[in-house]
């Protein structure tokens, strides 16, 4: 596939993404100046950060954290720049790594290693909604094996509706349907038992239906062993960290019904060696996925699948671009050294793989962005 779809940037007023910069992160910082009594240095500096991404230029890091040459070389190229240039995958990446920045989260005192977002995830995963999810699972064990299979990939699918960052400003308007694929396209994928990849997206909700795909494809045989692949910092608000893995898993097993019994045999599998965390600093990076370093490429390599959960991960795995919507699928992952599925609610202007009657019944609407409706994509190495 040529590379020659336009890439998306923030600066076009009235766009998704000026919307996100404009609109979602004023309203997202206040939260996170309501949740944690920061002082006013840190109130203030994250009013400059608010400042500096809107109006401004981008200004380099300067903390001290162990990401920061990492950062550095990821940002090199846009230092300078007005922040409306600059690519909207990004310019979001790296405004939630300066958020960090400025409320200390990397710099001895008394906000060193505390999620800013801690307080969202943990209320969410308390949430009546959340509750009434992890209910449903109650019924699974009497489901027949095909509508097990289904049930679970439903599941991981609209869990990604929930989703903090996105519902700040948007009302988020029901499940209205897959645009592409489905429980069968997604299972098709499985053929031999192997190694399983999931890089999760959110916390909470999302992340207690990734954990019981995981169960799910242990204990059908599906995958001999799962890789969990998480944030290693917070990030895009609710995304899951190593911390929030045990928090749920904690909080599952504490529950009464099914989703104790789950909560159980993840935990039971990661002590003994069958599921995996790994947090590779590079699924907080700024780029997509075919820059993705050697190491992790060949982690990928000799997966059964790679299931790609949310929406950023999608925006990284075909690139954030304004891609004609029918544009192949496997023609945009054609570069992904496993087999891939990707999960996930639209909440953003990019989308390929669709076919000619969906896009045209789907029309000019705002379905690429409001998170009403979803999709399961796969595809296999070329
Ligand atoms: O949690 P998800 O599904 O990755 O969604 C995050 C999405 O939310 C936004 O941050 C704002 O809508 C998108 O830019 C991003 O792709």
């Amino acid at each position: 596939m040529g590379i020659d779809a336009p890439v998306i940037t923030i600066g076009e007023p009235g766009s998704f993404a000026w919307k996100v910069f404009h609109e979602r992160h004023p309203a997202m910082i206040e939260q996170v100046c309501a949740a944690t009594p920061y002082g006013a240095e840190v109130r203030s500096r994250l009013a400059e950060l608010l400042c500096e991404t809107t109006t401004g230029a981008v200004s380099p890091l300067d903390d001290e954290a162990p990401d920061h040459d990492r950062w550095t070389a990821w940002t090199s190229e846009w230092v300078g720049e007005r922040w409306a240039e600059t690519p909207f995958l990004w310019a979001e990446s790296y405004f939630f790594r300066k958020l960090l920045a400025a409320v200390g989260y990397f710099e001895p005192g008394p906000w060193c290693g505390v999620d800013p977002f801690a307080p969202m995830k943990s209320a969410e995963l308390r949430s009546d909604a959340t509750t009434a999810t992890l209910k449903a699972f109650d019924a699974l064990p009497g489901l027949a094996p095909d509508e097990r299979d289904a049930a679970v990939v439903r599941a991981a699918v609209w869990g990604n509706q929930a989703d903090l960052a996105f519902q700040l400003s948007t009302g988020i308007s029901g499940a209205a349907g897959l645009v592409s694929g489905g429980s069968q396209e997604f299972w098709s994928l499985f053929d031999a038992a192997g190694p399983v990849h999931l890089v999760a997206d959110n916390s909470a909700g999302e992340l207690a239906a990734d954990l019981a795909l995981i169960d799910h494809l242990l204990t059908t045989g599906r995958a001999d062993r799962v890789v969990l692949h998480v944030k290693p910092t917070p990030y895009y608000v609710s995304d899951a960290t190593p911390a929030d893995v045990l928090g749920v898993l904690r909080h599952l097993v504490e529950l009464p019904g099914e989703v104790s019994a789950i909560g159980q045999r993840v935990w039971d599998g990661l002590r003994d060696g069958l599921i995996e965390v790994r947090a590779h600093p590079f699924f907080c990076a700024p780029l997509d996925y075919r820059a993705m370093p050697d190491d992790l490429r060949e982690e990928f390599a000799p997966a059964a699948v790679t299931i790609l959960k949310g929406d950023l991960n999608y925006r990284r795995l075909v690139g954030d671009r304004f891609w004609p919507a029918t544009t192949p699928f496997d023609t945009a992952v054609s570069y992904f050294p496993s087999p891939v599925a990707a999960l996930r609610v639209l909440k953003s202007e990019v989308v390929v793989g669709l076919d000619d009657a969906t896009v045209a019944e789907l029309g000019e609407g705002n379905w690429r962005t409001s998170g009403s409706h979803a999709l399961v994509q796969t595809a296999r190495p070329a």
